[in-house]
């Protein structure tokens, strides 16, 4: 979900953090995919991402179950796997994983890598798609990793950020 549509963010330099991580993959493998998520619009837009180690950051990670402090609670296995919040201070720009998820770098469980790409779109400020070649449909499913982004996902970000 994008909570609180921010509209974008005022800068092209955006910092992420990730606070608690997943038990279900190792923590390099974890940062690596974040990165690869970001590096997906990065490559499309004007925008780059920096890896910062406080909490200040724009766009922090947190894996978490159940009620975890804001008004989204997850839902244990399956169902939502993940929110975030439009660009904004504080909680703007934060995504949430649902840590009772099955988080995978495969075909298996949830695919970690697909899930952060749609929701880091969110997080810079993108709505849904309808189209469901776009990384931002709605809907899940176990997808090509390699050119991600549609041709409407480029024009998409590049509205905001171009
Ligand atoms: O905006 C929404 C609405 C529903 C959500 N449910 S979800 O967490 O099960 C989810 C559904 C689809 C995706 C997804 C869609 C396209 C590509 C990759 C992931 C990610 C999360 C999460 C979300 O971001
Ligand atoms: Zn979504």
């Amino acid at each position: 979900y994008s909570h609180r549509r921010g509209n974008k963010w005022k800068k092209n330099l955006i910092t992420y953090g990730v606070g608690q991580y997943t038990g279900h993959l190792p923590v390099n493998i974890v940062d690596s995919l974040i990165s690869s998520a970001l590096d997906v619009w990065a490559k499309a837009s004007p925008l780059t991402f920096l890896r910062s180690y406080s909490h200040e950051a724009d766009i922090m990670v947190e894996f978490v179950r159940n009620d975890h402090g804001d008004s989204f609670p997850f839902d244990g296995p399956e169902g939502t796997l993940a929110h975030a919040y439009g660009p904004g201070a504080g909680i703007g720009g934060d995504v949430h994983f649902d840590e009772a998820e099955s988080w995978t770098v495969g075909s298996k469980g949830f695919n970690l890598y697909l899930v952060a790409a749609h929701e880091f779109g969110h997080a810079l400020g993108l709505k849904h798609s309808q189209n469901p070649e776009s990384v931002m449909y709605p809907t899940y499913k176990n997808r090509k990793t390699h050119n991600l982004l549609s041709s409407e996902d480029i024009l998409n970000i590049n509205t905001l950020y171009g």
